[in-house]
């Protein structure tokens, strides 16, 4: 049988990395065994449901390459369906009214507290016939008796919960509206869910949802409850409790690649390995491998793998994730090089893609000024005949490749007798405005000559106006 595995958020806020990591390991299992992967928007808290959140959730799957197969469903679209199924259990007698008011629940759970018992609804209800005609019901669902339900999870291993633990619950309100478990069921159900993989959060409504499935006498899905990502106070990431955007990952410069390759890493290992291209996470990835314990988010990891994925992937591929920072940081580009050539120099030498940008507005932008520490440091009087003897070299040339480039800086320093050291620095911060640069021939090579040549004069300029 085809594997269909779905990933569940409700849309009340962005996709975070706990639900991102959720999502990646159900797309990992439906891609592993060539299945079926499902997004399914379960957006029946119409108060804190937004078009907004919907939009924030698919931009993120779509940014971390997550897609699917199937979906997105909405659940606000499927009313119809559940109460075709509440009216079903209702017909067979595996559900019935409840025509408790809230009041009375609440009173009959308080004297259970009072008497020292777990507070639950005591099936009042359950087996009367002499229904009122005129006020308000619920349905519940006419949970066993008695008997254990078990989860054979496939990453917790084997869970029980006795019947005797769980009440009936209420699958349609008093305004016929089906709750939260019941459309999960019927969904799970109706798309031939093979794989129920979520959040551990979840674990409490398994054994209610596997009864429900009985009853209804669907096949059960198999279940496996990924442990919580922890935020630094130790409580689980959720959009209500302060956890971070998917998106706000591409905002700081990371590469899905990074963050799909930290996110599997924090709760599923392959011996000692920390790379891992997608393809090869979806030959490797295995649920049984998952950790059972929650784990913590550290950046510093991420960095890390980020600047391995700046370095390694292919400049044309990184650039195309660079045009967004480009943009976001208003970088006008038509007047220097190309992105990809940019990501060859400067890929090595930052953390994230942000970065890069920040540091590469020369390449673009003529400046106006140097910075005040490097000048100070190697735009002294003694650096005017270096950069003059480096001008003439360079204006020479028709050939503006890396290799004349070095060859050029390296005749000048040899004609006057000095150590590249003392050539190189106030070259650099003459073409650069700064201390800091990849290698100078390919510095030199992407500003272009036109800009190389004003800048030393530039620069020649600035030292004389220092001597004075
Ligand atoms: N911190 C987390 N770590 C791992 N998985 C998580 C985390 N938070 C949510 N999930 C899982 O992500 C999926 C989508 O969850 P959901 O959209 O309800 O997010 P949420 O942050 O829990 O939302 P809310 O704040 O509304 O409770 C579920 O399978 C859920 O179990």
């Amino acid at each position: 049988m085809s594997i269909v595995t779905r990933f569940a958020p409700s849309p009340t806020g962005y996709l975070h990395v706990g639900g991102a990591r959720t999502a990646l390991y159900s797309w990992l299992h439906a891609r592993k065994t060539g299945g079926t992967f499902i997004l399914r928007i379960e957006d029946t808290d119409l108060e804190r449901s937004s078009q907004e959140s919907v939009d924030a959730i698919l931009e993120g799957m779509e940014w971390l390459g997550l897609d699917y197969d199937d979906g997105p469903y909405y659940q606000t679209k499927r009313f119809d369906l559940y109460k075709e199924v509440v009216a079903q259990l209702l017909a067979e007698g595996k559900a019935y009214k409840c025509f408790c008011t809230v009041e009375e629940v609440d009173a009959m759970r308080e004297a259970q507290m009072a008497a020292g018992e777990k507070p639950k609804y005591n099936g009042m209800w359950r087996d009367r016939t002499d229904h009122p005609t005129d006020k308000p019901y619920t349905i519940r669902f006419k949970n066993p008796l008695d008997g254990v339900v078990v989860i054979d999870d496939l990453i917790k291993g084997r869970i029980e919960i006795a019947n005797a633990e769980l009440d009936d619950l209420i699958i349609a309100r008093s305004d016929g509206t089906p709750t939260y478990n019941l459309t999960v069921v019927v969904d799970d159900w109706k798309m031939g869910i093979t794989h129920v993989i979520r959040g551990d959060d979840h674990v409490n409504n398994t054994p209610r949802q596997m009864n429900i499935l009985a009853a209804l006498g669907a096949e059960l899905p198999k279940y496996a409850h990924v442990p919580m990502i922890l935020g630094d106070d130790g409580k689980r990431l959720s959009k209500r409790h302060g956890a971070v955007g998917v998106m706000q990952y591409r905002d700081n410069g990371f590469l899905p690649e990074a963050l799909i390759n930290y996110l599997v890493r924090l709760g599923w290992s392959h011996g000692d390995q920390e790379i891992f291209s997608k393809e090869e996470l979806v030959q490797l990835f295995d649920l049984s491998d998952c950790n059972r314990a929650p784990s913590a988010f550290n950046t510093d990891k991420l960095v890390w793998l980020n600047q391995h994925y700046m370095k390694t992937l292919a400049p044309d591929y990184v650039a195309t994730h660079l045009a967004w920072h480009v943009a976001d940081q208003k970088l006008d580009i038509s007047t220097g090089p190309a992105l990809t050539e940019l990501v060859k120099v400067q890929a090595e030498r930052v953390k994230t893609l942000k970065e890069l940008v920040e540091v590469s507005r020369y390449f673009y932008e003529d400046f106006s000024e140097f910075e005040e520490n490097a000048a100070k440091k190697h735009l002294r009087p003694v650096a005017a005949e270096p950069l003059v003897a480096v001008q003439a070299k360079l204006a020479e040339l028709t050939d503006w490749s890396v290799e004349a480039l070095h060859k050029a800086i390296n005749d000048a320093a040899e004609s006057l007798g000095l150590g590249m050291g003392k050539v190189g620095m106030p070259l650099r911060v003459a073409v650069t405005g700064g201390g800091n640069s990849p290698a100078l021939d390919a510095t030199l090579a992407l500003i272009g000559k036109d800009r190389v040549l004003k800048r030393i004069s530039m620069a020649l300029e600035y030292i004389s106006n220092r001597a004075e």
